[in-house]
């Protein structure tokens, strides 16, 4: 297959893991034959500062012209700390997600069965935790009208949802309900706000299309904490965008690290692969950012073009180095892996699953050996 791929590396870790995610695409354009293109554009702040634009026209361009974006991260700390900032590097990415009509980012959440000690939770209480966000990703509160009185006193943020913006992220979630364990938990405030009383009255009215799937409610602040007491209760969770956003950065520690969440973002015609991690501008280029939620991004992209088998080989080199412990230092703190180191290893084995001779001496950091 030839695929033409958008790459928006961004701001602070994104270029870093972003990389990585290439070369696991580029390992498996070898391994299997086909013919990857990657084009590289601007967004963010690193966008603002070339242009002053943090996504500028040719970058959204590109994005349409292409087959998939691959995503790495945006955010800068001299934005997040001037709140009179005339541009922000998050505008890019909200409108690129707009302008791509991307209403629907699914994040899956999995407890690996190598990492049950890494999370701070409790083995018995994550093992066996599979579930799949449908977080709404162009609606609600974050693209609502924005509006802060003359005085800079008072400022407000609306909350707004059509039954169509509804509908449509709705029957995806319930057909991968369908294709999963049947089971759809929707999260609201439905006790407090509008805006999820008509999320409730449309998806109940969908559910009938579709018998054969639990529909059950829950209000925010109980799946937070459900999120933490029980998480393997849940299936598909469906949700509006800011409620998804939070709970898939809580839902994260489950597998151990937000450094292993990665997400499909999908609309009727584009689609775009994101780690669900942002710059994390602490760690920029330092090497000790996990690549592997960017590179399980790249799985997903696999998987939304049916290339199940080149998907399923880097989610099998992503679990060979969990379960060698070839990780950075968010999941291993004695020995950690650099992240480019990660991503060799992860490059090698997709060519290579076979060969025992992949040179694990020389992959660890500092003096350390592996196993
Ligand atoms: N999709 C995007 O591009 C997003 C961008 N942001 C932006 O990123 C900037 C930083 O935001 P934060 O709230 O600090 O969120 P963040 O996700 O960048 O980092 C929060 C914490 O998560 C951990 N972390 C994140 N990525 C990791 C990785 N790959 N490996 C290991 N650990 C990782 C670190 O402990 C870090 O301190 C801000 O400017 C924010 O607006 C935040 C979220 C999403
Ligand atoms: C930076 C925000 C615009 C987005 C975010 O936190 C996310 O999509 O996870
Ligand atoms: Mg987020």
């Amino acid at each position: 297959m030839k695929l033409e791929i958008a790459v928006l590396s961004g701001d602070g870790i994104g270029p870093e893991v972003t990389a990585q995610a290439v070369k696991a695409l580029e390992a498996i354009a070898h391994s299997f034959d086909h013919t990857f293109t990657f084009k590289d554009a601007l967004v963010g702040a690193i966008a603002i500062d070339k242009t002053g634009n943090p996504l500028p026209e040719e970058t959204l361009q590109l994005c349409a012209d292409t087959d998939a974006v691959l995503f790495g991260a945006i955010g800068d700390p001299k934005y997040d700390n001037d709140p009179s900032a005339p541009v922000r590097p998050e505008q890019g990415l909200l409108r690129l997600r707009k302008e791509l009509g991307l209403y629907a980012n699914i994040r899956p959440v999995k407890a690996y069965d190598t990492l049950l000690e890494k999370s701070p939770l409790k083995r018995n209480i994550i093992e066996g935790t599979d579930i799949s966000i449908y977080r709404e990703l162009t609606g609600g509160i974050y693209f609502g009208k924005k509006q802060l009185n003359e005085a800079g006193t008072v400022a407000s943020d609306l909350c707004e949802y059509s039954k169509e913006e509804i509908e449509r992220i709705t029957r995806l979630a319930f057909k991968a309900a369908q294709k999963r364990r049947n089971k759809l938990t929707l999260v609201d405030k439905a006790n407090v706000l509008e805006s999820s009383r008509l999320w409730r009255k449309v998806v109940t009215e969908i559910s009938k299309e579709y018998p054969d799937v639990d529909l059950d409610f829950l209000f925010v602040d109980n799946a937070a904490m459900q999120m933490i007491l029980n998480p393997s209760q849940f299936d598909v969770i469906l949700t509006e965008n800011m409620f998804g956003d939070i709970i898939s950065d809580e839902a994260s520690v489950i597998g151990g690290s937000i450094g292993l969440l990665a997400s499909a973002s999908v609309g009727d015609t584009c689609c775009m692969f994101e780690p669900i991690h942002g710059s994390y501008p602490q760690a920029t280029g330092k090497g000790i950012a996990n690549p592997i939620a960017a590179i399980l991004s790249a799985a997903m992209l696999l998987e939304h073009f049916d290339l199940l088998e080149e998907s399923q080989a880097i989610k099998n080199a992503v679990e060979k180095a969990l379960e060698l412990n070839l990780t950075t230092p968010d999941l291993n703190s004695i020995n950690p892996l650099t992240t480019e180191k990660v991503g060799d290893f992860i490059y090698d084995y997709i060519l290579n699953p076979e060969d025992s001779n992949i040179n694990f001496e020389n992959i660890h950091v500092g003096q350390s050996t592996i196993i």
